[in-house]
């Protein structure tokens, strides 16, 4: 039967990167959506931005949902300090284990928690199966109908903590607007828009990184 994307990216990284090295397989998964076929990662231009600001976080627990083929949670697994608490959610179990043998690929397998399931199940059981009490640093990547409910989900489970940064994708394209009403009209967040592209397009989207009050 005929193959899916994500294993043709699979294959890509298995052939073009370097096992135990990151940056190849980020390169090799950016190469392979310009040049073969177009895929949702966050891709390179908003990527430095994802990585520009998981470096300034600097988190000791970082929550992102919606890992689809692993590649963001390769760009943050590669910048966490040892010992950082890092899952990843994922419903589709095929997208699933594309992005297990990606993050193992890479080298990151111990850094990242991969959890199948749905977000708005696993929120509420975060602190009782993972030990974790707030997230410093999340990253919103799913079902975009999905990120408003879940940052309410966050905030009556007590997953946030003064100072908790949650860096949105895709707020312009495909477009989060009951996402960006709430955090830019809640007296609880501080946000500001990273203006980019949609991952290998001239089509404009971009970031929305919004800083809990408390
Ligand atoms: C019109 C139009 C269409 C597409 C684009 C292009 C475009 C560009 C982008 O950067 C995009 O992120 C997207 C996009 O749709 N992303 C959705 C990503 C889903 C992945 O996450 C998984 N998932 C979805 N909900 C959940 C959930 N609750 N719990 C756990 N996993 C979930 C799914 O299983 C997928 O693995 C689309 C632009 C414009
Ligand atoms: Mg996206």
């Amino acid at each position: 039967t005929r193959s899916t994307r994500p294993q043709r990216m699979l294959k890509a990284v298995q052939k073009n990167a370097i096992r135990g090295n990151p940056e190849s397989v980020i390169s090799a998964i950016d190469y392979f959506c310009k040049h073969s076929e177009w895929a949702m990662n966050v891709g390179d231009e908003k990527g430095c931005i994802l990585d520009s600001v998981v470096t300034e976080v600097d988190p000791s627990t970082v929550l992102e949902l919606g890992t689809y083929c692993g590649y963001s949670t390769v760009r943050i697994a590669r910048l966490l300090s040892p010992g950082t608490k890092f899952i990843t959610v994922e419903f589709n179990p095929a997208s699933a284990e594309v992005a297990r043998k990606i993050i193992a690929y890479a080298g990151l397998q111990d850094k990242v928690t991969l959890v199948e399931g749905a977000s708005g199940d696993l929120i509420p059981q975060i602190k009782k199966l993972y030990g974790i009490t707030t997230f410093d640093f999340i990253f919103l990547d799913h079902w975009k109908d999905r990120y408003l409910p879940d940052i309410k989900l966050f905030e009556e489970y007590g997953l946030l903590g003064k100072g908790s940064v949650l860096l949105a994708d895709n707020v312009i394209c495909p477009g989060t607007p009951e996402y960006l009403e709430y955090v830019r009209n809640s007296p609880r967040y501080e946000s500001r828009y990273y203006p980019s592209h949609l991952e290998y397009t001239k089509v404009e989207d971009g970031l929305e990184k919004s800083l809990f009050l408390g």
